[in-house]
């Protein structure tokens, strides 16, 4: 394989651009995602290829989508088969993901640009039911709401609807000394499976609208916070504590909450 030069481009603050240079921590990610001959891989940020470049000789199809043009013809450089690659140069938050549905079912990876990268996941959420699986570096903070607990202090809208599309799992830690120019966070990278049985909400508007305006108010108990919506009686017939926190709650508890007021209107 070619050596990497991923000093040949100077880092954009605009675009999230925080290279990749750790041939351990690379190597970590590949083991974790497993790609084979046969995955349909989409790759959201390629930038240099680090990645990229380590998972093209396992997997034939590989669709790669950049919103940097100026990365593109480095990226080509670093990669010994960048022939295989699809380019995409394109923002991946406008981006059709079904679109790369007819070469299979998808497995979503990247290193993302941590200044969007909450907006990226509830992007592909939409496109779930032709996504097996995703592999996301994110800043360590982010990966930690994503997979908190409730009572937990970092457990909030993120995490419960997260978990309510996918079961999410932390995989390891990278420091910034990793990456060339160190971001000034810890990273860590996650792994999320949509759900293979959705959960049954009945009316997904509310029920997010629901689990926003709790989170939005932490730290008000759940009688409070949705007095316009449930009476404190109808919170406890429910099986909940009226007296109780949002961050107190399951995600089976919002559904229930939702649930019973859209059984209600
Ligand atoms: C943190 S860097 C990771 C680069 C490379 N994957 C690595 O690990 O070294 C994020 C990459 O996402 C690209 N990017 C930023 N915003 C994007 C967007 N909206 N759509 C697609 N790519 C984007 C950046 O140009 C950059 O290449």
């Amino acid at each position: 394989m070619k050596p990497f030069t991923p000093d040949q481009h100077q880092a954009k603050k605009r675009f999230g651009q925080n290279f990749l240079h750790d041939y351990g921590v690379i190597e970590r990610i590949v083991k974790c995602i497993q790609p084979k001959e046969s995955d349909n891989i989409i790759e959201i940020g390629p930038g240099l290829g680090a990645l990229t470049r380590e998972i093209l000789p396992h997997s034939k199809k590989i669709a790669v989508i950049e919103l940097d043009r100026d990365v593109i013809p480095k990226l080509k450089f670093n990669c010994d088969r960048a022939g295989e690659l699809t380019i995409y140069e394109q923002d991946a938050l406008k981006t059709d993901f079904n679109q790369f549905s007819q070469a299979g079912i998808m497995r979503v990876v990247g290193n993302l640009p941590y200044n969007i990268s909450t907006p990226i996941l509830f992007h592909l959420f939409q496109f779930l039911p032709t996504i097996q699986d995703m592999h996301f570096m994110l800043q360590k903070e982010v990966v930690e709401r994503i997979v908190a607990q409730p009572g937990s202090k970092t457990y909030g809208r993120l995490s419960v609807m997260t978990q309510y599309y996918c079961h999410a799992q932390m995989l390891f830690l990278v420091p910034p000394e990793s990456f060339d120019p160190p971001p000034k966070v810890d990273s860590a990278i996650v792994r999320l499976k949509p759900r293979e049985e959705k959960l049954a909400v009945a009316d997904f508007e509310l029920f997010s609208g629901l689990v926003s305006d709790a989170f939005n108010q932490r730290r008000k108990t759940i009688r409070n916070v949705w007095k316009k919506r449930i009476s404190a009686q109808e919170l406890v017939d429910v099986g909940l504590d009226a007296g109780a926190r949002p961050e107190n709650l399951a995600l089976e508890d919002f559904i229930k909450v939702a649930n019973y007021v859209a059984s209600t209107r």
